[in-house]
């Protein structure tokens, strides 16, 4: 798919929001008027009857590009999976590769309603390539991984400056760069001292893994003395333009040190299920101590799809379950975690369906059975529907999908199953030499 909006004005006629039935007008790629009164001349008419309308979704941990290892590997413990199947197979992957797997997942996202997404991943000038050509919202990371060794950060610190200056030149207000120091585990505290002041110069965002396991809390308190957040405080990672992901094995002084550092903290349920990690995010402690909340589908390896309405689903199941509570995550938080929060975790003013606000704007079919009936249509978008009832998806005022329609989707499929191809023939190719 290529560029195609010119700033066109936008009508969204006869559509419901909250069980009021509405016009919605957007100007300059913003919410102009919202009300049964709102209309007038515009270039884009979009039929919204038998339409309920929401804010864009932000999916706000993953790693796009591991849609090309949809299915590779399942089943396994985290570390056993990074290692011997996930970081293997990774080792092959070229900038080509990360082009397609992104659009795959810009794609997939679109396709469910997410308008913008955060992402940590490799070759990510490639990556905003692909961002730009689908016309999405992200911020983007290189995932600084220096494993202890002063060589490899070199190499690491080299590649985080040149996205960030390739990303600045593209000049485009979508896509915005930051650090991705990948965890503790895999960077030592010179790359993660480094990481921090680098954002603080550069004034952008921070995305980061923590505390996602048991063993990395023990094995960092054997190595350091200290728990994992207190080694990030300690290296200047925390800060309110942090996005933590994960955060299972926090205790309460570490959701009190998020909280006071106004730190965002990526609930990522799917991911943090099927990898058995054990616990999950201490919510309750988190919104009590101050802390931002918002939710990750993590890499579709590890999920496997990028289903924001599902993520929400299960962060609102997992944490009545986990903590014995069926009041706790109502779907109104699970909502605004996926939307507002999401938008301000990653620095972007979308997410809200206000006059004033970016139009980041979901369509989802009032007809279809998830929405039958429809006594509270947030209750319907987090426990009944999944992104198969989004038909219509704007962000910023650009219609990405129309009647589930999205432009150029048979190109991204061919080009993302010839990428597969390729990774797994140079693997295979590696693994006989
Ligand atoms: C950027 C690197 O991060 C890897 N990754 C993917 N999912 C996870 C996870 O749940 N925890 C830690 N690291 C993860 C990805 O494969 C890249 O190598
Ligand atoms: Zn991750």
């Amino acid at each position: 798919m290529k560029e195609t909006y010119n700033g066109e004005d936008v009508l969204v006629r006869d559509v419901e929001v909250q069980g009021r039935r509405v016009n919605i007008t957007i100007e300059g790629g913003r919410f102009a008027a919202i009300g049964e009164d709102a209309g007038g001349e515009a270039d884009v008419v979009i039929d919204g009857r038998g339409a309920v309308a929401i804010p864009g979704l932000y999916n706000t941990h993953t790693h796009a590009a591991m849609t090309l290892l949809r299915g590779y590997a399942d089943d396994m413990i985290l570390q056993e999976w990074l290692s011997e199947k996930i970081w293997p197979l990774e080792a092959h992957l070229t900038g080509e590769d990360v082009y397609w797997g992104t659009q795959l997942a810009c794609l997939e996202m679109i396709r469910s309603g997410t308008v913008g997404f955060n992402d940590m991943y490799f070759f990510m000038e490639d990556a905003a390539r692909a961002v730009e050509t689908m016309g999405i919202k992200a911020q983007l990371s290189y995932g600084f991984i220096d494993l202890f060794d002063e060589e490899k950060r070199e190499k690491e610190i080299k590649a985080t400056k040149a996205l960030a200056s390739s990303i600045q030149a593209m000049n485009n207000p979508r896509i915005k760069a930051a650090v991705g120091p990948h965890s503790v585990y895999t960077v030592s505290e010179e790359g993660l001292s480094w990481c921090a002041e680098f954002s603080r110069q550069q004034d952008i965002n921070i995305h980061v893994h923590l505390a996602e396991t048991e063993k990395e809390v023990t094995d960092c308190v054997a190595k350091t003395g200290v728990r994992p957040t207190q080694v990030l405080d300690r290296c200047g990672l925390l800060t309110p333009r942090t996005v933590a992901a994960h955060c299972c094995w926090l205790d309460s002084d570490d959701c009190a040190l998020l909280g006071d550092r106004g730190v965002f903290a990526s609930h990522n349920p799917a991911s943090n299920m099927k990898l058995a990690v054990g616990r999950a995010m201490p919510y309750g402690l988190l919104k009590e101590r101050g802390a931002g909340l918002c939710l990750g589908t993590d890499g579709c390896s590890s999920n496997n799809n990028l289903d924001m309405f599902e993520e929400m689903k299960f962060a609102a199941l997992l944490q009545k379950f986990f903590w014995h509570s069926p009041t706790i995550l109502p779907a109104g938080e699970a909502l605004q975690m996926a939307t507002a929060n999401g938008a301000a975790a990653l620095g972007f003013e979308g997410g809200q369906l206000e006059v004033g606000a970016p139009a980041d704007l979901v369509l989802l079919d009032r007809r279809a059975a998830c929405n039958t009936p429809l006594y509270n249509p947030t209750s319907n978008a987090v426990y009944a529907c999944n992104g198969g009832a989004v038909t219509t998806v704007l962000c910023d005022g650009r219609v990405l999908m129309q009647d589930r329609v999205v432009p150029g989707e048979a190109e991204v499929l061919d080009g993302a199953r010839q990428a597969i191809a390729g990774l797994l023939e140079r693997h295979r190719a590696s693994v006989s030499e």
